[in-house]
């Protein structure tokens, strides 16, 4: 949702993002230095709450018990997770091969696996792969996936995270992988807490689950092979079997990348094993 918010005397418009139980409204703040390392500066929040029914009970108490077990990691362990989870990704085979993804851009304050070192790589001219990351669009979990080559394309909003804006620098709208010709073949996510049956609790907003069933459909009727959607993973975010409350939007992954290695969920998964 775009709203017009009174910043130092000047109108600007700021896109706010609103979780499902609760519309919050963010203070406005001054773009940060364009980085993935970014910080967030959580500002005073209106917060508006709704009755919720049991099952998002149990996944907000469950998302605030896994950001508490990330905000307890040692920074030293976090960064080591980071460089294994990439290092494997940099080397498998269904990452060199692939030529077109979507994939997030990591924020270090909400303790999300690094993306950096990946995105390097993809956005380096030889790979000849191409980009699509998250712009939240928010109205009613409404997420595009826009296509970028540089990563000075993204700029802050007003969560701090990066994403691009819908133009580029020549004044040409962003192409939207919803639009392409030609499908992904990847998709590397962000989340809470996974699980080895391919649950995935994300942040809250629906998003993802929003994009993926869309993205899913679209293939579905253009005969494209569905993307493999990977997710990232910290050690500490992989919860036992059947512990993730499930809703009927939830779209489940095909395999994680975790310290420890590639775990394949799905036949899709199994089958890009070497
Ligand atoms: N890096 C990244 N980009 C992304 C997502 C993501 O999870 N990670 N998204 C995936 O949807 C979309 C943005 N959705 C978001 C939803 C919530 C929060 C967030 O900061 N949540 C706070 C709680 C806020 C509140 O409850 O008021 C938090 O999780 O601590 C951030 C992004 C699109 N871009
Ligand atoms: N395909 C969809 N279409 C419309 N609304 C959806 C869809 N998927 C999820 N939602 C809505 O989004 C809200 C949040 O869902 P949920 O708690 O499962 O999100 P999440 O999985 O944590 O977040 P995300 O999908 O962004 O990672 C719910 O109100 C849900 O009904």
């Amino acid at each position: 949702m775009l709203r017009k918010v009174r910043s130092h005397g000047s109108v600007v418009q700021r896109v706010v993002m609103m979780t499902p139980r609760q519309c919050t409204i963010a203070k406005p703040q001054f773009p940060p230095a364009f980085s993935f390392f970014n910080t967030i500066v959580r500002p005073p929040v209106a917060t508006m709450n709704t009755p919720d029914d049991g099952i998002f009970t149990q996944k907000r108490v469950l998302r605030s018990k896994v950001k508490k077990d990330l905000r307890s990691m040692d920074p030293v362990l976090r960064s080591q997770q980071d460089d294994a989870i990439q290092n494997l990704i940099l080397e498998a085979p269904w990452f060199k091969s692939c030529k077109r993804l979507c994939a997030y851009i990591s924020c270090s304050a909400l303790r999300e696996v690094d993306t950096s070192k990946v995105l390097q790589n993809v956005l380096q001219k030889e790979t000849a792969k191409i980009l699509y990351v998250p712009r939240v669009e928010d109205k009613n979990c409404h997420m595009r996936m826009l296509n970028i080559s540089r990563i000075d394309d993204l700029i802050a909003n007003s969560m701090n995270i990066l994403e691009p804006a819908p133009l580029d620098a020549h004044g040409n709208a962003r192409q939207d992988v919803m639009l392409a010709d030609e499908p992904i073949d990847l998709l590397l996510l962000p989340g809470l807490a996974f699980d080895k049956t391919g649950r995935r609790l994300g942040r809250g907003g629906g998003y993802y689950d929003t994009f993926l069933s869309k993205y899913q459909e679209l293939a579905r009727q253009r005969n494209w092979k569905q993307p493999l959607l990977i997710a990232l993973s910290y050690s500490v975010q992989i919860l036992e079997d059947g512990v993730i409350p499930l809703t009927p939007s939830d779209v489940f992954i095909d395999a994680l990348v975790s310290p420890s290695g590639f775990i394949p969920i799905t036949p899709a998964a199994q089958e890009i094993i070497p």
